[in-house]
């Protein structure tokens, strides 16, 4: 569904110069300021898969969203998504994807949100008895009767997601962006959101690519993901891969030396070891020449190991 291949996207900007007469220095200099938002990213999506395309802030993921979408054009690079350019075939390739931003809606600010989707689907050129069909089902999946009739302005935040995840999917696009879905959200809204995903996914062998800072959104919803950071490629694979690691043995030493067992002291003061077998034994031999001060087990949660590999 998706190939990127090499991608990358390096920003160009007037350099900005502060103080007296900065504004004045600025325009006249003409100094420009690269920076590398996407940094030679491969990769491939399959048809239906949810993944999750992770990142800490300015990694670069909007970035990329944005090239897929065809908002932006790359420095270099080849992206094929359903066959299509983006940048190039914008037209047909925005008919191929349904994009949900979290932070801002997509819907007309004064709308019923009705006539919005409405508009979405002549906008589409969705027949009037597919849209009515497709309405229907997204009636029932989102609950959106009790709003159906309210201005977008007027409309909470977890009923204004709801109403872009509808205005979304409406036209049936093979593709979807979802870009931080559940931001803002109560426990229940995201819950929602999270079902409605999973439903639309299934459904119609949707793909979704899915942007967020919220781990249990990626728990609930991705088998694999990609993680990005400073616009490179950190890690591309399942979490049960990332996650099926060792358990961890983190000891705190009262002599705290900077080696033990061929493991370095880490920032904390803390060792830590890799179990792979005897823990009774590892702690007894480490017993037997430092005193130990405390020591747990940890085991590897999505969050910790993400963590660590940004780290890295
Ligand atoms: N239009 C632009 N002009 C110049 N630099 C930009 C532009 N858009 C993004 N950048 C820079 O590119 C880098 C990547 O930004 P991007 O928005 O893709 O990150 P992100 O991973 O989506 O971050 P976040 O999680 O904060 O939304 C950042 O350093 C950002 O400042």
């Amino acid at each position: 569904m998706i190939q990127v291949e090499g991608l990358s996207k390096v920003f160009r900007r007037p350099r900005t110069f502060s103080g007296p007469f900065g504004a004045l220095r600025t325009l006249v200099t003409r100094q420009y300021e690269e920076r590398t938002a996407v940094d030679d990213v491969s990769f491939e999506i399959g048809e239906g898969e949810i993944i999750g395309y992770l990142g800490p802030n300015g990694a670069g993921k909007s970035t990329t969203i944005k090239i897929l979408t065809g908002i932006l054009t790359p420095t270099s690079g080849t992206v094929r998504v359903a066959g299509l350019v983006p940048w190039r075939d914008r037209q047909a390739n925005a008919r191929n994807v349904g994009v949900v931003f979290g932070q801002r809606s997509q819907l007309w600010w004064d709308l019923p949100l009705i006539e919005s989707l409405r508009l979405v689907g002549s906008l589409y050129d969705v027949p009037s008895a597919r849209f009515e069909t497709s309405l229907s089902k997204l009636r029932d999946l989102l609950g959106l009767d009790e709003f159906l009739g309210t201005p977008v302005r007027q409309l909470s935040l977890g009923q204004r997601m709801r109403g872009d995840l509808a205005a979304a999917v409406l036209y049936e696009p093979p593709l979807l962006y979802l870009d931080e879905p559940t931001v803002g959200l109560d426990v229940l809204a995201k819950e929602a959101v999270r079902e409605f995903v999973v439903e639309t996914n299934r459904a119609g062998r949707t793909t979704v690519v899915l942007t967020t800072h919220d781990l249990a959104d990626v728990e609930a919803l991705c088998k694999r993901i990609i993680l990005i950071d400073r616009g490179r490629l950190l890690f591309d694979g399942t979490i049960d891969a990332l996650v099926n690691q060792p358990r961890r043995l983190v000891v705190l030493l009262e002599s705290a030396p900077e080696v033990v067992r061929g493991v370095s002291r880490d920032g904390e003061g803390r060792h830590v070891f890799e179990i792979h077998d005897d823990l009774p034994g590892m702690i007894a031999s480490i017993a037997a020449e430092h005193t130990i001060r405390d020591l747990s087990i940890e085991e590897p949660d999505l969050e910790s190991v993400i963590k660590g590999i940004y780290a890295r």
